[in-house]
């Protein structure tokens, strides 16, 4: 987090101090995109004029009946959904998008608090401060007919008033009906409640609908009432100070009365700054909002708004995804894109979700608009079951799997319903028993969206049965232009990929112009080089390289993804990261469990193919490669490619292996099996960065701990023998970073001992939820972000490293040491651990901090 602070003094009488808090990926990361929203005006900045007596009057007489403001216009077809965007401009004016401080504080308002460091008496006073800044919630009701009621009202009031005001103005008033709000469509039930509560200050839109049973028509007409219709358009357009030209224009027989006393506007209170590193245009300089959208689904954002000074602590600031999202859902879906271009200029430019505009297409990446279809081949398995579902979940409650595009298919061989494949999921999309009904809803809803296709891998019959069922879906679902967007994921054993791939080159690709097919596909991806190129070659015979997306779920855990932020956009680790100050850097992954259940298919691969080729390999690259020219996903993969092949070949003196007894007992697994559940080896690097660097690969079963941690130990200060500075990063479980220092005791006497500088992400990012790695790497596949996805060349050179070692496994000339379930691993791994240089701190151990 940083805070920028910056003295206004064009506009205002005293020279004020704003303060802009920065939570965003570097420099480095935010070159990849942005989003930049222009807040300037307050929501309703307006000056209204009316320029006939008729309607004035007639205006006047409602705003008095009614006790408020109100006005009623009309807008073109849209669905009440996140993504279903306004078909044209005029929808709502340019204002209504624009992101001001009363929704920066609505945010705030939404966001916890910090309750460890403060007291409640300060929390209650901070609270009446923010909610005395918002004096007027704008509710815009729309109707079916695309008629929409816009009212103000005091912050104070309940929802009741919103009701009974809706039920004067409605054609039929005796007809029962309800509000909701959208996405996910969730009834206001609680009149009870106050707008600020509620979330709806300083403006928000629900839905109206009569209590009709489905295909009741005997509703006809308007829904707003005659009298409230007649007062249609009657307002004028924004006059930006100036005088405003009226919208309706009555006879001039009418005698036009004076206007009635004008809202001034404010003059403009804040001089606009913008971060050195933010490089917008021109004519965007003025932007007094801006986000950054990482390639990842994890946008950080940066927020320059009148903010309080001093009174709320840097995180309440962080602006997330999540809240833009639901900014954009509140106040409809329009933002401004930014991009940066080869030449480091911007290219900024106003989008819509779901806007026909060629405008809402990624230019590299295809569409990110029209229907989208995705299908979870091996739906009936554990990934599916466990990680797939669960993200697509997840990125459907936030909104980005909106229902009117997306569907979901499982396929596999397994013969079950549509129902019983929910009923499998459902548990492991909600885990707490004390969900409530809200949730349960969602978790219904999401599950509705799902189809269940049973068919074999490798038949015709299958596939073309999926492939009816997507354009069904294709047709029923509202898409731009009927693009379609087919997006399969293999949850499926290596083996069958390529007949699965060949099915969906020949039966399910998309079929419209425009659209895309992508295929996501899972780890192992072969077993060696000579299988892993050949499968390769089989997939790249069908699909083009941009169309397939290798995952590895390791790339998307929160720390991975920070490792190029963390090591090229901080000072005081660029001059250290290399052989001169670094002894050896170790790579971690423990998990206090055996092969559960997966014994058949962990026999035939084992702990290097199953771990260490693939997540802990990516991490190294991450840890060891140069700086990318760019973010561009080519750049990054580059230099992975190049760092893996420095990478010197493995000597036997310099591997470790391990069974854990009871391994064998597995039913799925031979009595003579020589697979290892534990491996130790080192890697060394051979360029100027890394010569001389061990680089200790470690990862086991059924050990004593669940963690997976980074640990770069630096060299001794000359001449003091007393614990090395030693930069821990740790993937999971509860992120952190610390680095062990030397300090001196505290206290009377001159002694040192080991400590810490700690960033621990719980502490430290309290109500930030970091997002499942599936659910980040599921998202970029949507979006054609192949940044955090394994390039066909990087595989190669990953399986170079290994296959020998592997080979001589296999052949079983390479034998694991027994090691005891619950243990650390064999005693010769930390054997080998000292040889390779790392010296233990004796008596240190770092306890994470705890919130209580
Ligand atoms: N499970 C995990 O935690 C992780 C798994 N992965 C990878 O994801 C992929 C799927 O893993 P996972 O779900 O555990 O695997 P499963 O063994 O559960 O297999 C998934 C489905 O594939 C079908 N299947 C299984 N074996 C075969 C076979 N020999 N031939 C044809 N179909 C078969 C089955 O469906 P049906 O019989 O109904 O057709 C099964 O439900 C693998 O590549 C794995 O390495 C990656 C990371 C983590
Ligand atoms: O890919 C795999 O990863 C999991 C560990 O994933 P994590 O995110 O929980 O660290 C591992 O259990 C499994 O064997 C392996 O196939």
């Amino acid at each position: 987090m940083r805070k920028v602070y910056a003295w206004d003094e064009q506009n205002s009488t005293y020279p004020r101090k704003r303060t802009i808090n920065c939570d965003f990926r570097s420099p480095l990361h935010s070159s990849k995109s942005l989003m930049v929203i222009d807040a300037l005006s307050p929501l309703n900045p307006k000056r209204r004029r009316f320029t006939n007596a008729y309607s004035m009057a007639n205006l006047a007489d409602m705003n008095e009946r009614f006790g408020r403001e109100i006005r009623v216009f009309e807008t073109s077809p849209v669905s009440p959904s996140l993504n279903a965007a306004p078909s044209n401009e005029g929808d709502e004016t340019d204002d209504f998008y624009e992101f001001t401080p009363e929704d920066y504080y609505r945010l705030l308002a939404t966001k916890k608090e910090d309750k460890f460091l403060k007291t409640r008496k300060i929390r209650e006073a901070e609270e009446a401060a923010r909610r005395s800044r918002i004096t007027k919630a704008v509710i815009r009701v729309r109707f079916p007919d695309n008629h929409t009621l816009e009212a103000n009202f005091h912050p104070s009031e309940t929802i009741q008033n919103l009701v009974d005001l809706v039920t004067k103005v409605i054609a039929q008033p005796e007809q029962p009906f309800y509000l909701y709000t959208t996405p996910p469509k969730k009834l206001i039930k609680d009149m009870s409640q106050d707008f600020y509560t509620a979330g709806f200050c300083p403006g928000a839109i629900v839905y109206f609908s009569y209590e009709v049973p489905k295909g009741d028509n005997t509703l006809v007409g308007s829904y707003l009432g005659e009298d409230i219709m007649a007062l249609k358009d009657l307002h004028v357009s924004a006059d930006q100070g100036q005088q405003s030209q009226p919208v309706q224009v009555e006879p001039e027989s009418v005698v036009a009365p004076q206007p009635p006393p004008v809202e001034e506007r404010k003059p403009a209170e804040k001089k606009l700054v913008k971060p050195k590193w933010l490089k917008i245009t021109k004519s965007y300089s003025h932007s007094h909002f801006f986000s950054v959208r990482s390639s990842a689904a994890s946008a950080l954002a940066v927020a320059a708004c009148a903010s309080p000074e001093g009174d709320e602590t840097d995180d309440f600031y962080v602006f997330t995804l999540e809240h833009y999202y639901q900014l954009l859902a509140a106040k409809r879906e329009a933002f401004w894109y930014c991009q940066r271009m080869g030449s480091g200029q911007w290219h900024v430019e106003k989008r819509c979700f779901s806007s026909e505009s060629p405008q809402s297409m990624d230019l590299e990446n295809g569409p990110e608009t029209g229907s989208l279809s995705i299908v979870v081949l091996g739906a009936s398995g554990d990934l599916a079951k466990k990680k797939t579902f669960p993200a697509l979940f997840h990125l459907y409650r936030q909104g980005f799997l909106p229902a009117d595009e997306v569907s979901i298919f499982g396929y596999a061989r397994t013969i079950i319903s549509n129902d019983e494949l929910r009923e499998r999921l459902r548990g492991y999309l909600v885990r707490d028993k004390d969900a409530s009904s809200e949730e349960l809803e969602v978790v219904a809803k999401f599950l509705h969206l799902i189809k269940y296709v049973s068919g074999p891998y490798d038949s015709e019959d299958g596939f073309h049965l999926l492939d009816k069922e997507i354009l069904e879906h294709e047709s029923l679902k509202t898409s731009a232009k009927g693009l379609s967007r087919r997006l399969f994921y293999l949850a499926l054993p290596p083996s069958v990929y390529p007949s699965v791939c060949k099915m969906i080159k020949t039966c399910c690709m998309n079929k419209s112009d425009g659209g895309w097919t992508r295929v996501v596909v899972e780890k192992p991806f072969g077993k060696d080089l000579e299988s892993a190129e050949q499968l390769s070659t089989q997939i790249g015979a069908l699909f083009e390289e941009p169309q397939i997306y290798r995952i590895d779920h390791y790339l998307g855990k929160e720390l991975v993804q920070n490792m190029l932020v963390l090591r090229f956009a901080n000072r005081l680790f660029l001059p250290l990261w290399n052989r001169d100050n670094i002894a050896n850097v170790q790579i971690v992954f423990r998990e206090d469990f055996g092969t559960e259940g997966r014994g058949g298919y962990f026999d035939q691969y084992g702990i290097i193919r199953d771990i260490i080729q693939n997540h802990l390999l990516q991490v190294f690259c991450l840890i060891a490669m140069e700086k990318p020219v760019s973010l561009k996903p080519e750049h990054i993969r580059d230099e992975k490619v190049k760092v893996l092949q420095s990478v010197v070949p493995i000597k036997d003196e310099e591997v470790v292996l391990g069974q854990y007894d009871g391994y064998r007992n597995d039913p799925t697994v031979p009595n003579n099996s020589n697979t290892p559940t534990f491996a130790s080896v080192i890697l060394r690097i051979d360029n100027e960065r890394w010569e001389g660097v061990p680089f200790i690969i470690k990862a086991g079963k059924a050990l004593n701990s669940r963690k997976a941690e980074i640990r770069v130990q630096f060299k001794d200060v000359p001449g003091q023998k007393q614990g090395r500075n030693e930069f821990v990063i740790r993937l999971q479980p509860e992120e952190a970073m610390y680095m062990k220092l030397t300090v001196k005791q505290p206290g009377l006497e001159m002694s040192t001992v080991q400590s810490e500088l700690d960033l621990s992400y719980r502490q430290r990012y309290q109500g930030v939820k970091i997002p499942e790695a599936y659910e980040r790497l599921i998202l970029d596949t949507i979006r054609g972000d192949q940044q955090h996805f394994v390039r066909r060349d990087e595989l190669k050179a990953s399986w170079e490293i290994f296959t020998p070692l592997l080979y001589r496994i296999d052949k079983g000339e390479f034998k694991p040491f027994s090691y005891q379930a619950g243990s650390r691993g064999p005693a010769e791994a930390d054997k080998l651990l000292e040889k390779a240089g790392y010296v233990q701190t004796h008596g240190y151990v770092w306890s994470p901090p705890s919130l209580e």
